[in-house]
């Protein structure tokens, strides 16, 4: 049987490298009918665009409709379909109505076949590669500190004091309100293991937790407090940090951007919000559309650059022993 040394070869890389990678993934959300596919299939593609070694899953409820699901797996995606979570019965005033449905997040810790992965919000891009996250000490939970000074937090004693973890000696925090909170993280992007007894620990609390007005940002806050190690802003840039904080942030070197400001959403962007007709914002909203219109990015017109492609030959020799196939190649000729 003469091999085809291409198709063989292509074969083989791809058995090499899932042979020897951890198990890792990319993981984002997906609910509803609505516009959010457009966020996923622009995430896939800005992955694509920053060479990422690993793959995206979604985890999409059952409410999302089969040509969405379809768009998604022709983008390259792994659709995984999740059953919803849903916090006790409360009366409590969530700081977004549809925050209730985020609860369902919390499914990707029972996604085990993964040994890691980083969670993405469907309304983040990432215009940097940060695979080298994966690689960050285990046993932690990885997020960047969140800001507490845009009215969605108007509820909140810091809010109402002026206090910020972003700027935690321009407020003092009364001692009269007790320890000052601990450091929060926005639940738009972290990185994290799955696990079966994490994942049963997290739904068992859940149970028992009053929901709160930021639903499930809030509670992974409580539950993860022990481990939660913060990351630079370069890894999830909450926008309202260019108005509230920008002395914290170096706009260059942003790595990921989180489209979470009340009128940033790119896939409906009318300029019209407060904020909205920033420079900074526009620009970040045209980048996102560059990428998203990039049909060369698009999963079926994307080319694997040669460097890629490289596999030893011992690697493919092994791996061809691996999969099976008996050989009697002489070695390749040195010219
Ligand atoms: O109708 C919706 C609302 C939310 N989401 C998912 O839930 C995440 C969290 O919601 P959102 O990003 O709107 O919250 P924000 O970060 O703006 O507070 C989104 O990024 C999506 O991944 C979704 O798929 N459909
Ligand atoms: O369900 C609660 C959500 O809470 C967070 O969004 C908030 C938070 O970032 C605030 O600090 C901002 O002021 C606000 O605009 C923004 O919507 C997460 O991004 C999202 O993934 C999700 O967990
Ligand atoms: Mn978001």
């Amino acid at each position: 049987m003469a091999l085809n040394i291409t198709t063989t070869k292509t074969a083989v890389t791809s058995l090499v490298k899932a042979a020897s990678l951890p198990r890792r993934a990319y993981v984002t959300f997906l609910a509803g009918n609505g516009d959010y596919v457009k966020g996923v299939v622009g995430l896939a593609k800005g992955l694509r665009k920053v060479k990422s070694k690993y793959p995206l899953v979604v985890a999409i409820l059952p409410d999302v409709p089969e040509d969405h699901r379809t768009i998604l797996v022709e983008q390259g995606c792994i659709v995984k379909e999740i059953e919803p979570v849903y916090p006790p019965e409360n009366q409590t005033q969530f700081a977004m109505a549809y925050y209730v449905i985020n609860y369902s997040k919390l499914r990707i810790w029972n996604f085990v076949e993964y040994s890691k992965m980083v969670y993405l919000d469907g309304d983040i891009q990432v215009f940097e590669n940060i695979d080298h996250l994966f690689d960050m000490p285990n046993g932690k939970f990885y997020a960047v500190m969140d800001c507490f000074c845009e009215k969605t937090w108007s509820h909140t004693p810091q809010y109402k004091i002026g206090y910020c973890q972003q700027c935690p000696d321009k407020v003092q925090w009364p001692a009269k309100l007790g320890p000052k909170p601990p450091l929060y993280f926005n639940a738009g992007m972290f990185v994290f293991e799955p696990s079966l007894s994490v994942y049963d620990e997290l739904l068992r609390k859940l149970k028992i937790t009053p929901p709160t007005p930021f639903a499930e940002q809030d509670f992974l806050n409580m539950f993860f407090r022990e481990i939660y190690k913060p990351i630079p802003p370069i890894y999830n840039l909450v926008l309202a940090m260019l108005w509230r904080h920008p002395e914290n942030i170096e706009l260059e070197k942003v790595k990921v951007v989180h489209y979470c400001a009340a009128g940033s959403k790119p896939w409906r962007f009318t300029g019209t919000e407060q904020n909205m007709d920033r420079e900074d914002i526009k620009m970040l909203v045209n980048k996102w559309w560059d990428i998203y219109n990039d049909e060369s990015l698009d999963y079926k017109n994307y080319v694997v650059s040669g460097e890629d492609e490289a596999v030893s030959w011992q690697q493919f020799l092994a791996a061809l022993s691996e999969a099976g196939v008996v050989h009697h190649f002489s070695a390749p000729s040195a010219a």
